[in-house]
Formats: structure tokens, sequence, C-alpha cells
């Protein structure tokens, strides 16, 4: 008998891939035959191409861009040629359900399961929804979202609100193996830096600029985005990473306070791991403003200090950072109250009864 499919889509940056990553192993192992819809370049391809029992298929995308640019004119061509390809797709795969975590490529891959009468997923986990799944929730049957707050801007019939959808792997990191792969100790505090999937220019520079002091007192696991690691700022106690995928884990293990930006996924992720967090979100000027709304949600309930952008220098980050290290215990009272969501079962749940 030939195996059921399921097709998962989602990219542009890792935040759209990591919930696939959760959920494919768990579709793998119910006997499904996995198909991930991505774009030809975007990080989804590299994430997804070496997995184990998923067949990666690339299709033409188009960004939604906000701003005039001569690439505007070619992406409606782009976008118009993506659907094509991901309906005759998924016309051959004949799959029982997509699920998409959004993204630009994603929603080529939803109207497509609607023209082809496939019911699909869309998950959100910003705290309000982006253009792609914006877009795409016109097609889709539901929309899962990590804050119930974004629910109000999305229809009811449609909205569900799940919480967010950890990878399992994180809560086995193992300390020792950080420490070989790093060098570094258990002599003093560690402090991992994520500047977003992509890393953070103004978040590296000022965590350069610190290091003088910082090192007096911490050690640091800088993970910078591809093409920023320093050579000329290596020295003891400090090392620089572009991206890491398995080794993360471990990394989480021996961190004991995390500098980040405030990407939704990443920051739930500190939240179940219980990790002191200083948040410095994405201006507003660069995005449409979701990480302020996102780290201002975790301020108000105590599991995190937000810097902005604006006020982001040397000094201040240095200060941020003392007092989060003085207040560690308070916040990570905070963050023991939090109870998260049997969202991953839930999810599950809802894809198995929502197939055609
Ligand atoms: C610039 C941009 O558009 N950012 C958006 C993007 O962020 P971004 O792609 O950074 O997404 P998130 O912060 O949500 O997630 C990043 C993920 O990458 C993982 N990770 C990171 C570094 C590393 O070396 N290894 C690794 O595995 C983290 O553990 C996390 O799971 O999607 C998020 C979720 O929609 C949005 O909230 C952000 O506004």
């Amino acid at each position: 008998m030939n195996k059921e499919t399921i097709v998962f889509t989602g990219g542009g940056t890792a935040g759209h891939v990591v919930v696939n990553l959760a959920l494919i192993p768990e579709f793998i192992n119910k006997g499904y035959d996995v198909h991930y819809i991505g774009s030809y370049e975007g990080i989804e391809k590299e994430l997804i191409e070496g997995l184990n029992g998923v067949t990666y298929h690339s299709i033409a995308t188009g960004k939604l861009r906000r701003y005039m640019s001569k690439e505007n004119f070619k992406d409606p061509f782009r976008v118009l040629k993506g659907i094509m390809q991901a309906r005759k797709l998924i016309k051959k795969l004949k799959p029982r359900i997509v699920f998409s975590k959004g993204g630009f490529v994603s929603v080529p891959v939803v109207m497509a399961a609607k023209m082809t009468g496939t019911p699909s997923i869309i998950h959100e986990s910003d705290y309000t929804p982006g253009l792609a799944n914006r877009i795409a929730s016109n097609f889709a049957n539901y929309v899962l979202t990590t804050f119930p707050e974004t629910n109000q801007h999305l229809s009811q019939k449609k909205a569900k609100n799940v919480g967010a959808i950890v990878r399992e792997e994180l809560f086995e990191g193992d300390k020792e193996m950080a420490f070989q792969l790093t060098g570094l100790t258990s002599e003093k505090p560690i402090i991992m830096v994520m500047g977003g999937s992509a890393g953070a220019q103004k978040i590296n520079q000022a965590v350069r600029e610190s290091l003088p002091t910082l090192l007096k007192e911490f050690q640091l696991i800088h993970l910078c985005g591809k093409g920023n690691v320093d050579e000329a700022t290596k020295q003891r106690g400090y090392v620089q990473f572009e991206y890491v995928t398995d080794e993360l884990k471990d990394l989480f293990a021996a961190t004991d306070l995390v500098v980040s930006r405030a990407g939704s996924n990443a920051i739930f992720e500190f939240l179940a791991l219980k990790k002191p967090m200083l948040l410095i979100p994405l201006s507003k000027q660069a995005s449409r403003g979701d990480q302020i709304l996102n780290a201002n949600s975790f301020k108000k309930r105590g599991y995190a200090e937000v810097l902005e952008e604006e006020e982001l220098d040397s000094n201040s980050l240095i200060d941020s950072l003392k007092h989060l290290q003085e207040n560690r215990e308070k916040f990570q009272t905070n963050m023991s109250a939090y109870q998260p969501q049997q969202s991953k079962d839930e999810v599950i749940d809802l894809i198995l009864k929502t197939m055609k």
C-alpha cells in the first residue's frame, strides 16, 4: 500500500522552519511520506534537505515588499510561477494536508492547496500576524497562534491558540559537551548571544565593544550569523559561531543568561529552558515591529529585561546584563510559573483531524 503523504512548507528565516523541525519527526514516526516545499536558496533548504525521510522540492518565490524596489515588478511573475509549481506538486503528491509555518514561500503553497481541495493549517508565532500569513489565512482551514492576543487579528472561526512548539531535543543538552566544544569552563557564568537566526550587526558590535568589561565577570558564546565571525576579537572566554544546529542544545545547557533579538521561537525556547533573558527587539525602522510586541509581552509577564535598539550601546548593554545577573533568581521564579501548553500534541491532533 502507498504511504499517506503530508506536505510541510515555510521558510525565509529559521523562525519559519524550526516549528516544522519539531513536527516532522512525529509524522515520519507515524509512517507518513513527508515532503517539504521551500525556496531554491532559503535557509529552509539547508535545514531540511539533509533530514532523513523528507523529500525537498523547490519553487520560485517573490518577496512581498512594503517598500519600492525594481524587484517589485518581477515578483508577481515569480509568485505566479511559484503557485503553478506548487499546484503541480500538490496534484502529483496528493497530500492529505499541508502544514505551513509561514514566510513568503508558503503563500503559493497554501493557495495551491486550496485550489486542489487539500486542507491546510498555518502557524503564526508572532504577536501580530505577518503579511504572508495574513494573505495565506484566507485559503487555510485554521491559523494556529502562539500568543493568545494574536487571535483578535484573525477570523474567529479559523484562529486557535496553541502556544509555542519547542523542539524537544533542546531539553536534552549536555553541559560537558558544550565545555568540550567551546573550551569554556564552569568558573564564570556563561552568556549566550543570539542575534536571531541571521545574526544582528548592531548587537554583534555592542557585544564586541563590551568584551573587555564583560569578560572580567562572564564568558560568552556568540551566535553571530552567517559571515559575521570576527577573527580579530577572538580571545579566551569568547567563542563565536555563525549558526549552530545539533550543538545548540548543549550550548543552552551551559548557558546562564541570554542576550537576544525577540523572535518568537527563540524567546519561547529561553522561557521553556528558564534562561533569564535580555531582549533587544528589531526596531520599527527595520521591521513591522512584531519583535517589540513579543518583547514587551515577555517584559510584562516578568520573564525578560528589554533594551530598545535605539538605546543600545556598550554601556547600556553592560548595565542591563549586570542587572539581569543580579536579579536572575527573580526572573527564574517568574518563568517557573509558566505552564507550557501541550502545544505539540494539540497541533498533531488537529492536523490528523483536519486531513482529508
Ligand atoms: C529578521 C526577522 O525577520 N526576524 C523574524 C524571524 O526571526 P528568526 O528567524 O530569528 O526566528 P526566531 O527568533 O523565532 O527563531 C530562531 C530560531 O533559530 C534557532 N537558532 C538560532 C541561531 C542558531 O545558531 N541556531 C539555531 O538553531 C533558534 O533556536 C530559534 O529556534 O522569525 C520570527 C518568527 O516568526 C520573528 O519573530 C522575527 O521577527
